[in-house]
């Protein structure tokens, strides 16, 4: 019996630290006990002293004193020699760490110094600061120190703008190497704000020398929205995207567009650090965060890895910084205390806020339940076709609540349909002749007699699997719930003659099913051996041999078609489980004139991603297979950024976010703390039956697949700059009428809302392109086939757009293949066909720009993971 676990429902838990600028203590096991007291997890402790800083200032200033100014040689350079001479700091010593190690070492959170500048143009301070930082990651990592915080890169030095990150990356990298056992965390702020990033007494920046530095001319950018996501890049590249470096963020006050939001939503942020400053007071006085601040923890509370929240300067831990206090708060509140909770002192207000706000997450939905672990996660797509699928994995696809019921619907629908029109059937007994292809274990054939019952009308129900194992199961239910209603055919669609049905008197055999074989050929001729045509029916004395079809040669029997086929044999980009090449399969079994195929047609669509976890995983899988980046994975999209966005306008939504950011909750809509929309267009569509199917050469000894090739090149506009890692890719189905199913983010709640069977797809980049502001990503895709196998090759090219003084109506981009300007669901899709008109091109919207590629993939090709027909 399945037990219920509640744990499993709740929301997050939170880890919650404390930081303090300026912390002189030392760390003791009991002090961690205290900070557990007072409700934090943990707690954060600079690796050097005061004490230490001043020494390096010292050493600076002395060396400073007696160096000449830095001069050019007369090659023009100032890497010289004298210029360059490096300064040693020597090693730490007694009084230049607090640190020791201990059992309480493996809870707390180191941090590096904060004075130091890698990124200084000054050779001498950033040579220093690197020898500050390295000292400090070899301290801590000897401790047993497991996390350190290191803050950011300074990207401001009078007039030179975000040169020295560089500088910063390349230390990181050696840190690395140096703390084998130590999480990096690099501090940074959301956006790039120069206010901000302010010098205090005793940093090294200011001392860098003029003679490196630029005047500042007034043209350095006042706030650059990606410009620390840009810092982070070039840090997380230099370092190879390595598996022990992550972000710190810090949260503002006043928190950016949503589209900024969603790039970091995207990273490894690990932690997340929230400044006293970045508190509102609620009308009680008490330290809130706003409704935007809310909505961005909440969904970084619920990324597969949960950030740790580490509070910063909001008072001491009761009983560390205030000794006296901490015994306070220990003793029992008196009497007036309890009577006025007014006059109760909570010591650590933000604390309580923020524990609270852990308590108000909501619990896990469905969809989250069902995907723990699968987060982020790459798995190789199903090959059904050629790999009998086992039970347990049927069993997944059935706890679907959204899929079967409506496979039901769609299945009444089309019965009701059928008898209001009063369509011929292909039964001699009026019955809808209906064939579940691809059964599995049942649950279709379950909705099919349940559709029939709904909608009144009598249905003839085959179903066919080629699973054997499957199929056991099949007999089983056949017998115990589906009261031997079903004949069940154990073959290979692809091999399935159609059904067989009973001749009235003087009916003569039907002919009329082209490709159909003599009567006395069955058994051969399908492929099929007798005994595998299985029917539960009255009548039937053995499980193996049911005798209606004792005797495959009687006349009394003759072939037929199929009113209704229903299938679902869709993969996650649609047609990539080979549904189109199994339908085919049956294709000339359904009913020339009334037949029906459920689903009727369904597309694949894609759109251009960043998703550096994605990245970094296919990287380390590249180690033992060469064809890991050029393999499609099913994933469960979570820490992805959309590059498109449908609503160009949702990038500027800095009044939504003002909005956003009062405290008040009736002033704050949803809409100003939902991530922007993408940009998701459709590649390719498959319907059946298809009519179009061209006959096939006798010349040739295998069948063509040709008509199953699909090609796009569809373009994509990308507000602001990034990494393009990959294409998500989703698909969509109609199942009958207006009953769809779909997986695109964008049509998935209006169409199928909580359906939880499949994951989208990701094609990877071998090497991630980076997309400039404003740019435009160029997606060409392939399905090709061998007429063995079935793969995709996909490419992408980046452009910028350049204003160009070209006329308002000029179009300068060419038209491409299938390119839509707003086509991101199959309704669009429907209504061109229904105008017959073709679809514009993106770049026919933006006239006045010049298109200059400034970077493009390999070609990508799984051929080598090819799936077989
Ligand atoms: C995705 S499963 C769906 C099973 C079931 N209809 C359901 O909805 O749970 C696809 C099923 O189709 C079967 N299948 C795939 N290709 C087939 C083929 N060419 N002929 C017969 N069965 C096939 C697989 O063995 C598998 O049982």
């Amino acid at each position: 019996m399945e037990s219920y676990n509640p744990s499993e429902d709740a929301g997050p838990t939170f880890c919650i630290g404390h930081h303090e600028t300026n912390r002189s203590v030392s760390v003791t096991p009991q002090m961690v006990q205290r900070v557990h007291e007072s409700n934090y997890d943990m707690l954060t402790v600079p690796i050097t002293t005061s004490h230490f800083h001043s020494r390096v200032l010292g050493l600076l200033s002395s060396t400073l004193s007696n160096l000449q100014s830095p001069i050019y040689d007369s090659i023009g350079t100032m890497a010289t020699t004298q210029n360059t001479r490096s300064l040693q700091i020597p090693p730490l010593s007694k009084s230049d760490s607090n640190l020791t190690p201990n059992e309480a070492t493996s809870q707390i959170v180191g941090v590096t110094s904060t004075w130091i500048d890698l990124c200084s143009p000054d050779p001498l301070i950033a040579d220093l600061s690197r020898q500050v930082l390295m000292l400090e990651v070899a301290y801590a990592a000897f401790c047993g120190i497991g996390y350190l915080l290191i803050p950011g890169p300074k990207l401001h030095h009078g007039g030179i703008h975000s040169e020295g990150v560089v500088y910063y990356a390349r230390a990181i990298q050696d840190a690395i190497s140096l703390g084998p056992y130590i999480q990096f965390h690099v501090w940074l702020g959301m956006m790039d704000n120069p206010e901000l990033e302010v010098d205090t007494m005793g940093d090294l920046a200011p001392l860098a020398r003029e003679q490196y530095l630029l005047p500042e001319d007034g043209t350095s950018p006042k706030l650059d929205l990606f410009g620390t996501w840009d810092a982070w890049d070039l840090i997380r590249k230099t370092c190879r995207y390595h598996a022990r470096l992550f972000v710190a963020l810090s949260m503002p006050k006043q928190l950016p567009p949503l589209s900024v939001q969603s790039r970091w939503h995207s990273e490894p942020v690990h932690l997340l650090t929230i400044h006293i400053s970045s508190f509102l007071k609620n009308q009680k006085g008490y330290p809130v965060l706003s409704k935007g601040h809310q909505a961005l923890i909440a969904k970084l509370m619920r990324l597969r890895t949960v950030p740790w929240i580490l509070l910063c300067d909001v008072g001491p831990i009761p009983g560390i910084e205030n000794p006296e206090e901490f015994e306070a708060s220990q003793e029992y509140p008196s009497l007036s205390q309890v009577a006025g909770s007014k006059k109760h002192h909570d010591p650590t207000p933000h604390l309580s806020y923020v524990r609270n706000l852990q308590q108000r997450q909501p619990p896990r939905t469905a969809i989250e339940r069902f995907g723990v672990g699968y987060q982020d996660y790459l798995q190789a797509p199903l090959q059904p076709l050629t790999v009998n699928l086992e039970s347990i994995t049927y069993e997944v696809f059935e706890k679907d609540p959204i899929k079967y019921e409506w496979y039901e619907r769609a299945i009444t629908k089309a019965l009701k349909d059928w008898a209001e029109q009063k369509k011929p059937t292909s039964h001699p007994d009026s019955k809808v002749i209906l064939a579940v292809v691809g059964a599995g274990r049942g649950p279709l054939v379950t909705r099919a007699l349940k559709a029939s019952a709904e909608a009144g009308v009598e249905i003839d129900l085959w179903a066919v699997e080629k699973n054997q194992n499957a199929f056991v199961l099949l007999q089983r239910h056949n017998e115990t719930i589906w009261d031997g209603k079903v004949t069940l055919v154990q073959s290979d669609m692809r091999a399935w003659k159609g059904p067989r049905v009973r001749r009235q008197a003087g009916q003569p055999i039907q002919a009329s099913q082209t490709n159909q074989p003599a009567q006395d050929n069955l058994g051969q001729s399908l492929g099929i051996e007798d005994n595998l045509l299985h029917s539960a029916k009255k009548g039937e004395n053995d499980a193996g041999r049911p005798s209606d079809f004792s005797d495959p040669k009687s006349d009394a029997f003759s072939y037929t078609h199929v009113d209704i086929v229903v299938s679902e044999l869709l993969g996650s980009f649609a047609d990539n489980e080979l549904s189109p090449e199994c339908l085919d399969g049956v294709n000339d079994l359904i009913n020339p004139v009334h037949g029906i195929s459920i689903p009727a047609s369904y597309s694949a669509h894609f759109t251009p991603v960043s998703a550096p976890k994605l990245h970094s995983d296919v990287m380390n899988q590249t180690v033992s297979n060469p064809a890991a980046p050029e393999t499609p994975y099913v994933v469960m999209l979570h820490a992805i950024d959309f590059l498109s966005s449908k609503d160009p306008a949702a990038n500027a939504e800095t009044a939504n976010q003002n909005a956003a950011n009062r405290s008040s909750a009736s002033t704050a809509s949803t809409s100003a703390t939902e991530f922007p929309a993408p940009f998701v267009q459709t590649a390719w569509s498959f319907s059946h039956p298809n009519r179009h199917i061209p006959p096939q050469s006798p010349s040739q000894s295998t069948i063509s697949n040709s008509h199953n090739v699909r090609q796009t090149r569809l373009s994509f506009p990308a507000q602001n700059r990034g990494i393009c890692h990959g294409l998500a890719g989703y698909f969509e189905t109609v199942l009958y009428g207006d009953i769809e199913l779909s997986t695109n983010p964008v049509t998935m709640d209006a169409k199928s809302a909580n359906m939880i069977s499949w994951f989208p797809i990701y094609f990877p980049l071998k090497t991630p392109l980076h997309v400039p502001d404003n740019g435009e990503i160029v997606v060409t895709m392939f399905r090709q086939t061998d007429d063995r196998k079935v793969w995709y090759e996909w490419m992408v090219e980046v452009f910028s757009l350049e204003r160009t003084a070209t006329p308002a109506n000029r179009i300068v981009t060419p038209a491409m293949t299938g390119a839509r300007s707003v086509s991101p669901s199959m309704d669009s899709l429907k209504e061109n066909d229904q105008n017959g008109q073709k679809q514009k091109a993106f770049g026919e919207i933006r006239p006045s720009h010049r298109r200059v590629r400034v970077g493009m993939s390999d070609m990508h090709s799984s051929i080598k993971d090819g799936c077989l027909m």
